[in-house]
């Protein structure tokens, strides 16, 4: 299967389990690879049979602004069966980044794989 991807995507949203990030908004990098067999696209050269790498986007900023998860895995989670469920993506691949969360860490998070990558 071929594969698209969206890398270093940063989203502003509320995020964390301490009561002094549940008033604030953070940062959340996120970096996702996607299954989908790009043919079609290119024989026809036409948006409509490709998965649109900038709506996918414009999608994951929609959520991220809506969501006020506490953990880094359940905005994983929810975020890829949104994604899976609307763009009828196949597989894919999600990692959150939460930069500054561990200050000597240059980053921390999770990654997961959903469906057939
Ligand atoms: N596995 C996780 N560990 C921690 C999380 C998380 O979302 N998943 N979150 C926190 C705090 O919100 C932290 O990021 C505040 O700096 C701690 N551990």
């Amino acid at each position: 299967m071929d594969r698209i991807f969206i890398e270093g995507l940063d989203v502003d949203t509320v995020i964390g389990v301490y009561d002094w990030e549940r008033g604030i908004r953070q940062c959340l990098r996120l970096d996702l690879t996607f299954a989908w067999d790009i043919r079609a696209a290119a024989a026809s050269d036409d948006l409509s049979h490709a998965l649109d790498y900038a709506a996918v986007s414009e999608r994951i900023q929609d959520f991220a602004s809506q969501a006020q998860f506490q953990l880094v895995e359940t905005f994983a989670e929810r975020l890829a069966a949104v994604l899976m469920e609307e763009f009828q993506i196949p597989g894919l691949r999600l990692k959150v980044t939460k930069p500054g969360a561990v200050p000597a860490a240059a980053g921390v998070g999770v990654e997961i794989v959903r469906g057939c990558l």
